[in-house]
């Protein structure tokens, strides 16, 4: 019995992150087999609608006070699919809830049958998994996992011949979607047309264990965090390779620190590398990451990492600094782009009844106050289940979630105070800045206040045009938005709140991804600026990094540890 109370605390305590399958395998304090609750819960999954029917219409949540709907469900589901029947000894009353209703059990499944039109279970079967993929929404909505290629360990050639072998290539994002009941299984490439070295792989490929992966030479990163790097340092070769130092401000986890250093990688082939890009995070604990990440994706000859380093706090006109060209800011924002991509099976669950007098009340039995007690404890938390809180990526160190707009205006300040500090870097002509938000306000509303600020006026920073922009970028049509989208009906919201009073150039420069289209990402914006090295009348430079108190995030926690 065990098993199915196992599966129930796995299917509702909150996600902690990671694949489904690996948060069943290293959860603490199972009973039963890590395989057996992956095996129980995935086939419980494809019957969930009929099942839910059944016990419905046989009404035992009714009848069987110890049972909840989940519970109910997964029961039900050995009773009547599985060879074995219901994984207890015979005399458990759990298994006597449902064995008690066997008749009427099976009578209402083979109504569900009929009713779909299927003669036998295998066509009911597959019935049930179209019924589930169009109650998923079809094939529009799909989240690819997507892997870059480290140029530093490996090439895209090498990847294609070894763990990529097996793949068979499909050219459209969609035909990764899901179409049976084998979708971990299937081993379908999609190579990205935007950012070179990407490509996209069914949701549930598990490469964790793969010597790819362990090695450095692939890295798991979403389409839209490696826009970024590849809008800064664009499609040079060898001959007309980046020149000057970079520095990425806000670096933890460190995904974009390791694009930058593919790519600089790529165009430099054959050069020996030298240490060229600062990569800092203000956070101690993540600064560790950062650094195993540069490590791992073997770029410690090109990154120095600076742990803990608040970025603000650096003086751009500090010596070790002169040589720095490209800065990349990715500062803390809402997250609010952030897409639960949780590979939890969604279950639906039979509505939960209101307790009513059951058969079996007043009868001796002998109590198994183990189970009991649990099953108990184990209330339904929804109509369906498996729905976990859509966790923070790793990227962001703000988890998604609800925020105000004094806390929008907050995050703006900040970080629009970053990237002009990133615009006083005495030899800075590129920079970019991104946020995993899709509020206006950390986006395109940033942006207009870095044009018109004091050191981009002077110093004559712009954006960088869409024409201007590597080829796979200006291909992408997602451009910057001049009003709030309506979060239900993704329209241009006219009461929008804050309005971007940028040209139409400047949005067109401006790139934006969205969650819910036929793109596969969630929602991410970015800007690249640059400017004429000549001009340069900044010099005698305003005081570094005045705390304004009213703005000051330092109390706030998400950027403090
Ligand atoms: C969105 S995450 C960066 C993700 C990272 N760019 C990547 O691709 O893996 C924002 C990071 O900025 C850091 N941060 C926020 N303010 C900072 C500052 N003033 N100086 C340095 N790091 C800062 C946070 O600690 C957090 O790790």
């Amino acid at each position: 019995m065990s098993l199915y109370f196992d599966a129930v605390n796995i299917l509702t305590e909150p996600s902690s992150g990671g694949s489904f399958k690996s948060r069943i395998y290293s959860a603490r304090n199972l009973r039963a087999t890590p395989p057996q609750i992956y095996a129980l819960i995935i086939e419980a999954s494809k019957w969930d609608r009929v099942l839910a029917e059944v016990i419905e219409h046989a009404d035992i949540l009714s009848l069987e006070r110890k049972l909840n709907p989940l519970l109910a469900l997964l029961l039900v589901h050995d009773h009547l699919i599985s060879k074995k029947g219901i994984a207890a000894p015979a005399t458990h009353p759990l298994r006597q809830a449902v064995e008690r209703h066997k008749v009427r059990l099976k009578a209402e499944f083979t109504k569900a049958r009929v009713r779909r039109g299927c003669a036998t279970v295998e066509q009911l079967k597959t019935a049930l998994l179209r019924e589930k993929r169009e109650a998923d929404g079809g094939s529009n909505f799909i989240y690819p996992r997507w892997v870059r290629i480290n140029n530093i360990r490996s090439t895209f050639e090498d990847q294609l011949s070894t763990t990529f072998s097996s793949y068979k290539r499909v050219d459209t994002i969609a035909e990764l979607a899901p179409d049976d009941d084998d979708r971990n299984s299937r081993k379908l490439l999609y190579m990205d047309p935007n950012i070179p070295d990407l490509v996209a792989v069914p949701f549930g490929a598990d490469f964790t264990s793969s010597p790819a992966y362990k090695n450095g030479e692939i890295i798991l990163q979403d389409k839209a965090s490696c826009f970024p790097a590849y809008l800064l340092l664009g499609d040079r070769g060898p001959q007309d390779a980046w020149e000057g130092d970079l520095v990425d401000g806000c670096a933890a986890p460190g995904n974009k620190t390791t694009h930058m250093a593919s790519l600089l990688a790529k165009q430099q082939k054959g050069r020996n590398s030298k240490k060229q890009i600062f990569s800092m995070d203000a956070s101690k604990v993540r600064s560790k990451t950062l650094q195993k990440m540069v490590s791992l994706a073997g770029a410690d000859p090109t990154v120095t990492v600076l742990q803990g380093q608040d970025f603000l706090a650096l003086d751009p006109m500090d010596d070790q600094f002169e040589n720095v060209s490209g800065l990349l800011l990715d500062p803390s924002c809402s997250g609010s782009g952030i897409v639960g991509r949780d590979d939890v099976p969604q279950l639906t669950l039979p509505a939960a009844k209101a307790s009513q007098p059951s058969k079996s009340r007043g009868k001796k039995r002998k109590r198994r106050a183990d189970d009991e007690d649990e099953a108990e404890k184990q209330q339904p938390k929804a109509a369906t289940t498996g729905v976990s809180d859509a966790s923070p990526s790793d990227e962001n160190d703000i988890p998604a979630g609800a925020v105000d707009n004094e806390r929008l205006t907050k995050l703006s300040n900040l970080q629009a105070r970053i990237v002009e500090h990133a615009m006083k870097f005495s030899n800075a002509t590129h920079v970019t800045y991104s946020t995993c938000s899709i509020h206006l306000i950390e986006n395109e509303a940033v942006v207009a206040r870095l044009l018109a600020s004091e050191v981009a006026q002077q110093r004559g920073w712009r954006l960088l045009r869409r024409d201007e922009q590597p080829e796979g970028l200006q291909k992408w049509k997602h451009r910057g938005v001049r009003c709030d989208r309506d979060a239900e009906t993704g329209m241009e919201s006219e009461e929008s709140a804050v309005v971007a009073s940028l040209s139409d150039e400047d949005l067109e420069a401006c790139l934006r991804c969205w969650s819910g289209d036929a793109e596969g990402l969630g929602g991410f914006f970015v800007a690249g600026f640059v400017r004429d090295p000549q001009r340069n009348t900044i010099e005698e430079a305003e005081p570094l990094h005045e705390v304004d108190e009213d703005n000051s995030e330092d109390g706030w926690e998400g950027f403090s540890e």
